[in-house]
C-alpha cells in the first residue's frame, strides 16, 4: 500500500539522519572513539566520574549577560510604553483642555436630559439686540445668560491660552469658530454654572448656535435645546446699531469691514440654523427693530405661549393662591 511504502521510504531516508543528529549534538566522536572508562578529552575525568553539566562561565556568562541586556531592555521599552500612555497633554489651566482632548462633542449621548436642564438659544443677526434681551430675561426669569461671543473673548485673552490666536482671526473674520472649543466653552461654563447657584440648570445661550454642525453637536451631546428665540432684523439697522456699539465697545470686529463679512456669514451659515429648529417647530420669533422695551414685551408674550414664565410674576401667584 502507498502509505506503508512511503513510510517506510521516509523511515530509510530520515532515522539514520536523526540518530546522527542525536549523536553530533550531544557528544562529538563520543561513541566512535571512546571506550568505557576512558577519558573523553584531554581535561576530562573518565566517563565513570559522573560530572556535572559544564558551569564553564565562558558558556554561561555570555547567556545571562545577553539575557540580562535583553531583559533590560524590554522593560524600558515597555516603561516608555507605559508613560507615553498614561500621558495626555494638559490645557493651561484646569476646565479648557488641549485641543487634542476637547471630548465634549465626541460624546455619543447628551450629558443632560432636557428635563433637568433647560436651554433656549438666543439667534439674530449681529447687533439685532440678542445681548441686550437677554440681560432683561436674565433679571425676570432667573436664566444663566451663557454667550458664546464673550466666552469666545474671554478664552482668547486668557493669557496662556492655545485657542487665543485662533479664535482672535476668526472673530475678525466674522466667521465660525471650530465648533469643539465652543461647544467646550460652553460645557465648562454651564457645568460651573449648575456647581454654583444655577441649581435648576437654566440657561439663554446667545448667539449660538450659529452653524449647523454647531446645533447638531451640542443637542447631541450637551442637552437638547427646548426651543430658540429668534430676533429678526434688516441688515440696515443692524448695521447702525453695531458702528454705535463699536465707537464703545472695543470689539475688533464692531467696524464696517468685519461687519459686512459677519453678515454674509449670518445669512449664508446662521439662518440655515433657525430654518432647521423652525422646520422642528422650534422657533420663537420676535420683530427685533422697536425699542428695547417694546420688542421685551412680545418676548414675555411668546415665552409665555411657550410655557415659560418669569419667576416674579410666580412669586405672586404663589401669595395670590
Ligand atoms: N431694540 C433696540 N433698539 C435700539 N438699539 C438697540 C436695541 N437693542 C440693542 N440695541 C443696541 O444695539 C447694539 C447691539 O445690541 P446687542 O444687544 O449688543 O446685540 P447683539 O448681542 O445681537 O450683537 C447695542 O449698542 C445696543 O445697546
Ligand atoms: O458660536 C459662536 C459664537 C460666536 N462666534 C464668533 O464670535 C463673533 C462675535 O459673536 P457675538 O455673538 O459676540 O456677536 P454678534 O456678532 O452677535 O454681535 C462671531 O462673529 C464669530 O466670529 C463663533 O465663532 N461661534
Amino acid at each position: 500500500m502507498r502509505p506503508t511504502t512511503t513510510n517506510t521510504t521516509l523511515r530509510a531516508l530520515y532515522k539514520p539522519q536523526l540518530l546522527r543528529r542525536t549523536f553530533t549534538t550531544s557528544r562529538p566522536h563520543a561513541s566512535r572513539l571512546r571506550q568505557p572508562g576512558e577519558p573523553t578529552g584531554p581535561n576530562e575525568p573518565p566517563s565513570h566520574i559522573s560530572t556535572p553539566p559544564s558551569k564553564s562561565p565562558l558558556k554561561v556568562w555570555p547567556i545571562v549577560g545577553i539575557f540580562a541586556l535583553g531583559s533590560f531592555l524590554f522593560k524600558k521599552i515597555v516603561d516608555q510604553r507605559l508613560e507615553e500612555a498614561a500621558y495626555k497633554p494638559q490645557g493651561p489651566v484646569v476646565g479648557m483642555p488641549a485641543i487634542g482632548n476637547l471630548g465634549a462633542t465626541t460624546r455619543t449621548s447628551p450629558l443632560w436630559s432636557p428635563d433637568a436642564v433647560t436651554v433656549i438659544f438666543v439667534l439674530g443677526g449681529p447687533g439685532a439686540g440678542k445681548g441686550t434681551q437677554c440681560q432683561k430675561l436674565v433679571a425676570d426669569y432667573g436664566f444663566k445668560h451663557l454667550s458664546a461671543g464673550d466666552l469666545l473673548r474671554e478664552e482668547q485673552d486668557r493669557p496662556g491660552s492655545e485657542f487665543g490666536e485662533m479664535i482672535k482671526t476668526y472673530i475678525k473674520e466674522g466667521t465660525i469658530v471650530p465648533m469643539e472649543v465652543t461647544v467646550q466653552l460652553l460645557e465648562n461654563a454651564m457645568k460651573a454654572s449648575m456647581a454654583g447657584d444655577n441649581k435648576k440648570g437654566l440657561f439663554l445661550i446667545d448667539g449660538f448656535p450659529r452653524k449647523l454642525d454647531q446645533a447638531h453637536a451640542f443637542e447631541r451631546t450637551v442637552v437638547p435645546s427646548k426651543f430658540t428665540l429668534f430676533f429678526d432684523c434688516s441688515e440696515a439697522v443692524m448695521e447702525k446699531r453695531l458702528l454705535q456699539r463699536g465707537e464703545t465697545s472695543g470689539r475688533a470686529d464692531d467696524n464696517m469691514e468685519s461687519i459686512k463679512k459677519r453678515f454674509r456669514v449670518f445669512v449664508e451659515t446662521s439662518m440655515p440654523v433657525v430654518n432647521d429648529f423652525e422646520s422642528q417647530d422650534k422657533v420663537v420669533k420676535v420683530s427685533a427693530e422697536r425699542s428695547p422695551d417694546e420688542v421685551y414685551a412680545d418676548v414675555v408674550k411668546m415665552f409665555k405661549e411657550r410655557g415659560v414664565e418669569p419667576i416674579k410674576l410666580k412669586l405672586v401667584q404663589t401669595q395670590n393662591a
